[in-house]
């Protein structure tokens, strides 16, 4: 039974390059893992207790939920992979109680869904569930999906008998986009698909084709701004719903020239025609812009890049605050790019994060596995366990291919 094992789920982050907003209405859009940002989920059994305990201190949320409760919840609704208004209800009533803000409620929601659905009632048992990110919460990188991600792994995983195996990845992208339907109502499923399967994808929801791979001649480096400031990407994408509702005929030719230029947008970034790559990122900024979706904090950081003359600047994500992706020059003097960093950080607050795009997708890891050592078995436990563990410290015990290397399975 997996369900005595001590095992960790983990899934990457994301940044779109191209057609946010616009994916949801079915346009193509252009993804990259940043698979170096990670959630990581640390599922132990829990011998002493007759719950399931949540542990989610990046969001400082702890929940304990009675199994039996939760049987109570599931034995009255149909369980399947669309999303089931009814189950959601009876699952915020439980919440109800503990009258958590939107952010602890999202991720609880999230999480219940999933476990209750996935794993039948006879596989329950007491188990605690740790769940730890290096990315930004609700910033624009993805940090949902990579949670529905590692949340939907561990909870295929519980439900298998065989030993700590990954899950079929067509059947993890499936719930996890079930679980960001919870976070936020209208998913393209675009964010799940890159934290499932890594790498880079040109994607359009309900294609009838598969999400294309895409292959860049060279790793596509960039930096990403953190502006702190919060946002909701469930509020966003309503907003958006709702500015085009009330006039279709703006905002639809407007979506749809989104889709063309993520077209066009891959095209390029395949090509390795940096300069038309460059005037795309200019341009779709431009008409996020105009679906309503910048903020003026976002605004800071495009107008600096122009003023340093370094490369171009777009909102990526929901927008609305969260982050902001840079693509370079060629020729970006590299005291003129540390310069720009060090403007947004002393200045404005704001951090930032050079990265190469693409990478790992999903991982799992059987810490009850032979070729974990004692010492560093107990030292990842501790990492999990402890409020105070640094960004540093989870990428050092736990980043797939990272420093400690634990046997990760893809
Ligand atoms: N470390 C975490 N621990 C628990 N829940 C998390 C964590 N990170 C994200 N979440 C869940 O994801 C929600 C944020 O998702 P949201 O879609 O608004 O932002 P994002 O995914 O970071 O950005 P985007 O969707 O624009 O890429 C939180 O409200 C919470 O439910
Ligand atoms: C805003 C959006 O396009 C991207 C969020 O990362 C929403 C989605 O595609 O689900
Ligand atoms: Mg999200």
């Amino acid at each position: 039974m997996t369900s005595s094992r001590t095992f960790a789920t983990s899934a990457p982050g994301k940044v779109i390059i191209f057609g946010e907003h616009s994916a949801v209405y079915g346009k193509p859009a252009v993804a990259a893992s940043a698979s170096s940002m990670r959630s990581y989920l640390l599922v132990q059994p829990d011998v002493k207790d007759t719950d399931i305990s949540l542990l989610f201190p990046d969001i400082k949320l702890e929940l304990q939920c009675a199994l039996e409760q939760l049987s109570a919840i599931t034995a009255s609704h149909t369980l399947g992979e669309k999303l089931n208004p009814a189950l959601t209800s009876a699952i915020a009533s439980l919440l109800e109680e503990h009258k958590l803000p939107a952010l602890q409620h999202s991720a609880a929601l999230c999480f219940l869904y999933l476990y209750l659905s996935i794993v039948p009632a006879s596989e329950r048992t007491p188990t605690r569930f740790t769940l730890r990110s290096t990315l930004p919460v609700g910033a624009g990188l993805g940090s949902s999906a990579s949670v529905s991600v590692a949340v939907a792994q561990a909870c295929l995983t519980l439900c298998s008998h065989d030993s700590i195996t990954p899950p079929p990845r067509d059947t993890v992208n499936k719930w996890a986009f079930v679980g960001e339907t919870c976070i936020h109502g209208d998913p393209s499923g675009i964010d799940n698909a890159i934290a499932t399967h890594g790498g880079a994808l040109l994607f359009a929801k309900d294609s009838p084709t598969p999400p294309r791979r895409l292959v860049p001649p060279s790793p596509i480096v960039t930096v990403l701004t953190y502006t702190r400031i919060p946002r909701s990407t469930k509020t966003l994408v309503a907003g958006v719903r709702s500015r085009y509702e009330a006039e279709p005929e703006i905002f639809g030719p407007l979506l749809e020239s989104m889709g063309a230029l993520a077209e066009r947008g891959c095209r390029a970034l395949e090509e390795g025609d940096l300069a038309t790559t460059l005037q795309l990122v200019q341009v779709c900024h431009g008409q996020l812009v105009a679906l309503g979706v910048s903020h003026p904090g976002l605004e800071v950081v495009r107008v600096l890049t122009d003023e340093l003359g370094i490369g171009q600047t777009k909102l990526t994500g929901a927008g609305g605050g969260g982050c902001s992706l840079t693509l370079l020059n060629n020729d970006a003097p590299e005291e003129v790019v540390t310069q720009f960093k060090s403007e947004l950080q002393e200045r404005y607050g704001y951090e930032t994060f050079e990265t190469t795009l693409g990478g790992s997708g999903c991982s799992i890891v059987d810490l009850d596995d032979a070729r974990v050592d004692k010492n560093t078995r107990q030292t990842v436990l501790d990492v999990f366990a402890s409020t105070e563990s640094s960004r540093e410290q989870l990428d050092n015990w736990l980043l797939p291919e990272g420093p400690t290397s634990l046997p990760w399975q893809f």
